[in-house]
């Protein structure tokens, strides 16, 4: 089976799912395997929905710094809230220190609603929520499938220890994230967009803009562009997941580096991030493959929730 690739990241056509399930079943699974990317195309969210959720998110990140502030990410309890561009990001594995120039928000969906957020940017809260809504229903769609690709015995394995999908009062930490990269007006030297990272939930949902940027590591430690296409969202494996399938499914280190050419850099860039995360008391243990170890053994034996929250406070920002 070939499938279609851009610059060696597969894409898959995920149109009338449900009659060709068993064909997007085996090509999803083959192009986690590999490159634990996918382009998904052909997927069913409404076009209007993502554009309204980048034109609202655009309004967000206008206001002023102090008046963004005053919702700052809360890293104690819920992780909902806004990150200031330039902050300096800790990486473990190499123990360097770069600045990153970008800023976020993260929108908490669960009892997303009693979550804070700025007035004075219109829309953003609607449209954010919009948007969680159509990523849900698809998240539901893609964990019945990887359910189905790993040849569980039982078929809903996944999508029970996700009830946050359907159910807003489970506790989870699953998030919608709307990032915004300021255009490069200076020198940017021990900078970058978005240092080098695997995610750290199931999988992460990513719609982007059409400036680039976004980059993927192969397994031979190549970095290849995930050039954007039109309408796609790109799909990645995170840690959690790469544990849950005994190393099956990769989880990719990805960045987002300052394009080369002037023109682009004078375009700020956006994108958001739906980070599909198991409910906060799952234990996840290799359901295939038990005896190779956990590519993050420091995590094994802790809920779901743990692992976020020390995966999180492990890279915080100085
Ligand atoms: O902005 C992007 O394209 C990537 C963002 C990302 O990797 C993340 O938020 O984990
Ligand atoms: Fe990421």
């Amino acid at each position: 089976m070939k499938i279609p690739t851009s610059q060696g990241i597969p894409i898959v056509d995920m149109s009338q799912h449900t009659t060709r399930w068993q064909e997007i079943v085996r090509e999803l699974r083959q192009a986690l395997q590999y490159t634990g990317f996918v382009y998904l195309v052909n997927h069913g969210i409404p076009e209007h929905i993502v554009n309204c959720a980048f034109q609202q998110s655009v309004k967000l990140f206008a206001l002023p710094l102090e008046d963004k502030m005053k919702f700052e990410r809360d890293l104690d309890d819920t992780f909902h809230g806004y990150t200031k561009p330039g902050l300096k990001v800790i990486n473990p594995r190499s123990n360097t220190c770069l600045k990153e120039l970008r800023e976020s928000f993260d929108c908490n969906i669960y009892n997303g609603s009693s979550c804070p957020y700025p007035e004075d940017a219109g829309d953003f809260k609607p449209a954010m929520h919009a948007l969680v809504s159509e990523c849900k229903e698809l998240a539901i769609v893609i964990l019945k499938m990887l359910g189905d690709a790993l040849d569980l015995s039982d078929q809903d394995y996944f999508l029970r220890h996700h009830k946050c999908l359907w159910k807003e009062t489970v506790p989870n930490y699953t998030s919608l994230r709307s990032l915004f990269y300021p255009q490069i007006t200076e020198d940017i030297s021990g900078a970058i967009r978005f240092d080098e990272h695997t995610d750290y939930g199931t999988f992460t949902l990513l719609f982007q803009d059409d400036v680039g940027g976004l980059e993927v590591k192969t397994q031979d430690g190549k970095w290849i562009p995930a050039t954007p296409i039109p309408g796609s969202i790109v799909v990645n494996t995170g840690d959690l997941l790469n544990s849950w399938s005994g190393g099956l499914y990769a989880s990719t280190f990805h960045r987002v580096v300052v394009p080369q050419d002037e023109y682009r850099k004078q375009k700020p860039r956006q994108s958001i991030a739906f980070f599909v995360k198991p409910d906060n008391d799952t234990v996840v243990a290799p359901l295939v493959n038990p005896e190779i170890p956990s590519k993050i053994p420091e995590f094994q034996n802790i809920t779901a929730g743990e692992h976020f929250k020390q995966r999180t406070m492990s890279t915080r920002r100085t």
